[in-house]
Order: structure tokens, then C-alpha cells, then sequence
């Protein structure tokens, strides 16, 4: 029997946490055009002659700490959902997982799915949100290794699922396990960040992202396709799900890198503010990733639990992310087969 092609792509990690290694996978990342959106010649000096130099020691004694017997924990809860997705999808599907950078790649698993003939192939990237650096790279990707082949099988592209209920079910679980336990002063949704320039890139009609006043925070036909928007979408699903008030949340933009402005709030901002105001114990969701990482383990787990310390507070602590968690599995089959 000709099986139906799914491929879940998340967005890679070194192969190992020795600095080679991770100096690969940055360059291959970083030197993406969708990523780093500056001309190539710019791009090139920035990525190999600045960044990946001054950030690959540093990076890979980070991948160290957060490292796991079975290897980087985003690649450890990938296999692990794909093995359970793949039992639930049964007989009739063929599942794949690939990384956009680095392994297993998405050439080799397209290949496989080349190789078993199989009848249609949909694309699933692990992220929520639809940003160009991501989801947006993924699909160029498919679309340039498919457009090299004899016969193009019938393809679909899943751009977002930012609104997916039971996804945010599973969010909301994870932070009403701590809600319910302790007591938190306030609750932040904070998102892996993108520069505002692609913000504004992304929108066709140049006349809304980071043009009008609160130009995202509703999800509407005219901003469907901008991060931003697509993350307070997420925000509004999961708090409405906890039962969070509206001055109980904070949403806000991580992970920012280099020196231009980067969608705002940053975290690190809204950490001072909160500190500022006395608050002592924050819980954080982050729910641009679907798996816990060195953005999620790290950088909010240890770096803002140092920062937010330095300015009087007490306790960030990070909620899980959906991981392996069997009604992900649920939420995924959905979006496998309705999306
Ligand atoms: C969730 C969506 C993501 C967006 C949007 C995104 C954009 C983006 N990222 C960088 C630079 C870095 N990101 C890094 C790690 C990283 N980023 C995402 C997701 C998004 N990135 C994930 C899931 C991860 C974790 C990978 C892992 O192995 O755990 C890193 C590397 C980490 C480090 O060295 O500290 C960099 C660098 C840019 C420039 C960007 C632009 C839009
Ligand atoms: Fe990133
Ligand atoms: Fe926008």
C-alpha cells in the first residue's frame, strides 16, 4: 500500500555539544537568507566573521550543561513524539522527522519518502507561529529539494497553528500545575523574538505591522500572517484556557541577537519592570516552541533566574513545553489530519 507522506520539521541543534560542532550548525543556520535577511556579502562577514567566531565557544559550554545522555534535548522530545505520533497515525501514514539545520536532515528524509513512492507528502513544522525564519524556511527548503524531483507528489504546506485549542489545553495544563501548587505574582508568555524588520517585511500592505498603534495584539484577516499577531493569538487561547486575568499576564520577545530593534517587549525589560514593582515570583510559558531547548532549559530556566535575581527578585520558573506529552499527540494528529 502507497502510504501518505508526513514530515514534521523542527528547527535543528548541533550534533554534538563540542564547539565544531555547534560553530557547523550555527554557520548553517545563521548563513540562512531568511534568518540573517541581509544581503549575502553583508551576511557572510556578519555570520563568519563576527558571530559564529565570537559566539560558538560560549554557545557550545551552554549545549554542555543542557546536553542529555540521549543528546540535545530538542532532537531527544522530537524522536520521542515522532515514535508516538507514528503509532497513533497507524499503517496508513509514513511519518518522518527532519531539522531544518543540521540532523536528521530534511534532504535525507524527503529521500526516504521519494524512495517508498509515497502519495502525497504534508509538511508540519514544529512551531505555532508562521515566521519567515522559520516555518517560511522550512517550506523553501521542501519546495527547492521537490523541485529537483522527476515526479512532484501532491504537497500541503501547514503555515500555523497558533489557535489550536488542545494545543494550548496542554500549555495551560503545564502552568496550572505550578498556578495551582504555589503562589506567582505574575505570569509571562514570553516568545522567541524576531527582528522588527522582518516584522514589517512580512506584511504586504505596508500600512500595519509597526505602523498603527497596537498594531497585533488581535489576530484579524489583514495581520493572519504576522508573527506577532499569531503569538498574542497563542497568549489569548492559553490564558482564556488558565482563567488568567488581563493584569496577570505579560506577553513578551526573548532571545534577541545582535543590535538592532527586535520585537519588544523584550523579557528582559518586563523582568526589571515586574522587579521594579515588587513582584518576586515569576512563572514563564513559552509557547513559540514545542519543545524544551537551550532557549527555553537555559536561557529562560538559568539566565533570566539570574537576571530577574540581580534586580531583587526571587523565582523565574519555567513551564514545560509540550514535549512528548500524550495529548500533544492528540493535538498533532488533529492538525496532521484537519489543518
Ligand atoms: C520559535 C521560533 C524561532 C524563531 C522565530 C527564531 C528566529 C531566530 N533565531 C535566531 C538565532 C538563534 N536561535 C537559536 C536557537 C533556537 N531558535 C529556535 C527557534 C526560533 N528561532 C530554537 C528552537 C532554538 C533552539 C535550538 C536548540 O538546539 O536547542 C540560536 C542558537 C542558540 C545559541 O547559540 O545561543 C541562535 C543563534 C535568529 C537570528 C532569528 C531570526 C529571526
Ligand atoms: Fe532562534
Ligand atoms: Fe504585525
Amino acid at each position: 500500500m502507497r502510504k501518505k507522506g508526513i514530515l514534521l520539521v523542527n528547527l535543528g541543534t548541533p550534533d554534538s555539544p563540542e564547539t565544531k560542532d555547534v560553530r557547523t550548525y550555527l554557520d548553517q543556520f545563521l548563513m540562512d537568507g531568511r534568518v540573517i535577511d541581509i544581503n549575502p556579502i553583508g551576511r557572510n562577514l556578519l555570520v563568519r566573521g563576527i558571530i559564529v567566531p565570537k559566539r560558538a565557544k560560549n554557545s557550545a559550554n551552554i549545549y554542555k550543561e543542557i546536553w542529555t545522555e540521549q543528546g540535545s534535548p530538542l532532537l531527544v522530545y522530537s524522536y520521542e513524539l515522532l515514535d508516538l505520533i507514528k503509532e497513533r497515525l497507524g499503517e496508513e501514514y509514513h511519518v518522518e522527522l527532519a531539522m531544518r539545520y543540521q540532523n536528521p536532515s530534511l534532504e535525507s528524509a524527503l529521500d526516504k519518502m521519494r524512495q517508498l513512492n509515497v502519495d502525497s507528502i504534508k509538511v508540519i513544522p514544529l512551531f505555532p507561529q508562521y515566521a519567515s525564519a522559520t516555518t517560511g524556511s522550512i517550506h523553501q527548503m521542501v519546495m527547492e529539494v521537490i523541485s529537483q524531483w522527476q515526479v512532484i507528489p501532491p504537497l500541503q504546506f501547514v503555515n500555523n497553528y497558533c489557535d489550536h485549542k488542545g494545543m494550548a489545553k496542554i500549555f495551560a495544563k503545564n502552568a496550572k500545575r505550578y498556578l495551582d501548587a504555589e503562589k506567582w505574582d505574575h505570569v509571562l508568555f514570553s516568545y522567541h523574538g524576531v527582528p522588527q524588520r522582518q516584522m514589517k517585511k512580512a506584511d504586504v500592505s505596508k500600512k500595519h505591522c509597526l505602523q498603527v498603534e497596537d498594531c497585533c495584539k488581535t489576530y484579524t484577516d489583514t495581520n493572519k500572517f504576522c508573527y506577532t499577531a499569531q503569538c498574542y493569538q497563542t497568549t489569548k487561547v492559553i490564558a482564556e484556557e488558565i482563567g488568567l486575568l488581563a493584569d496577570e499576564y505579560t506577553l513578551c520577545f526573548q532571545s534577541r541577537l545582535g543590535s538592532e530593534p527586535w520585537m519588544q517587549p523584550y523579557t528582559s525589560t518586563v523582568l526589571k519592570d515586574l522587579a521594579d514593582k515588587g513582584k518576586k515570583r515569576i512563572l514563564v510559558l513559552s509557547p513559540a516552541f514545542v519543545a524544551d531547548c537551550i532557549e527555553t532549559i537555559y536561557e529562560i530556566g538559568v539566565e533570566y533566574q539570574e537576571e530577574f535575581h540581580s534586580y531583587g527578585g526571587e523565582k523565574v520558573q519555567m513551564v514545560e513545553s509540550l514535549n512528548a506529552d500524550p495529548e500533544w499527540v492528540d493535538a498533532l494528529e488533529d492538525i496532521i489530519l484537519n489543518r
